[in-house]
């Protein structure tokens, strides 16, 4: 289709509804766009905060990244604009909010809905991992859901101020992290976009099992990632087992690829139409 003009966005273009979500550096809120009466997100960043957060640069990454993901499974920028004190970030509106809360409220999700999601968020890396961009920082915090139940990664240094129940610790939950990012000395920066597919199977053990595989103290949680220690209960069928055990993997380079997991028997089970 034809691309959107680019257009110059102002504050007084949008009609504010209620609050979404309070995130790390600001604040989010349900909007109407007045003259098309199309609904989105605005998160507003305010820039003294990113300042003190050293986080400007990372915000203009950010957005030079954002702009050219398009994919059905990642929450997209629409633009961006900024007044003398505020950043304001036009982002789509994922109609079934966090699928953190989903997850939590249910405990866990039926093997069917699981592997759909994990297939939907294999979609997603490839597409991310093709364009050379990688650690989306996948966690059920950064995850929402859209209007038809679809997986819409968002994973920008955001959490919600909810009443949390959130493992959220001072650096952020440990759970998610693989074996190579928790190495003492190695320029921890170094990784490759395997470090995705780690995450994707400590998230897809989370799905089936409603607890990260890892989870314990922050030295025990360490201790048992760099280790690979984790046991995955009887109730996890046999074929979702396996998918874990080959997505958390210690050595990087061994850890299964996502076109290996889109073909992988459990996914294959659970999402091709008319299985
Ligand atoms: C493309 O989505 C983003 C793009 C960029 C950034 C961002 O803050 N970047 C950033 C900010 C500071 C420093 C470095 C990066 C954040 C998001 N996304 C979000 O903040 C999610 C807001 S919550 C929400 N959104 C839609 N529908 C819902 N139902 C909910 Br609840």
């Amino acid at each position: 289709e034809q691309p959107a003009a680019p257009k110059q966005f102002h504050l007084g273009m949008f009609e504010i509804g209620r609050p979404l979500g309070k995130g790390k550096f600001g604040r989010v809120y349900l909007v109407r766009e007045r003259s098309s009466g199309f609904v989105c997100a605005l998160k507003v960043l305010h820039k003294n905060e990113l300042k003190h957060g050293g986080a400007e640069t990372q915000v203009r990454r950010e957005i030079e990244i954002q702009s050219n993901l398009r994919h059905l499974n990642i929450l997209q920028l629409f633009g961006h604009f900024h007044d003398s004190k505020r950043i304001f970030l036009i982002i789509e509106f994922a109609a079934k909010g966090e699928l953190y809360k989903h997850l939590r409220r249910e405990n866990r999700f039926p093997e069917w809905k699981a592997a759909q999601y994990v297939a939907q968020m294999a979609a997603a890396l490839k597409y991310c991992h093709k364009k050379h961009i990688m650690h989306r920082d996948i966690k059920p915090e950064n995850i929402l859901l859209g209007s038809h139940g679809e997986i819409k990664l968002s994973d920008f240094g955001w959490s919600v101020h909810a009443p949390s129940n959130r493992r959220e610790t001072l650096c952020g939950t440990l759970d998610y992290l693989p074996p190579e990012m928790l190495k003492p000395g190695r320029d921890k920066n170094v990784y490759s976009n395997k470090v995705d597919i780690w995450s994707l199977g400590v998230l897809t053990y989370e799905f089936l099992v409603g607890e990260a595989p890892f989870e314990d103290t922050p030295v025990m949680t360490q201790r048992k990632i760099s280790r690979g220690e984790m046991t995955v209960p009887g109730f996890v069928s046999p074929e979702a087992k396996d998918l874990i055990k080959r997505l958390l993997v210690l050595d990087p380079e061994k850890r299964i690829s996502l076109d290996q997991v889109q073909e992988h028997p459990w996914i294959i089970k659970h999402c091709v139409k008319g299985e």
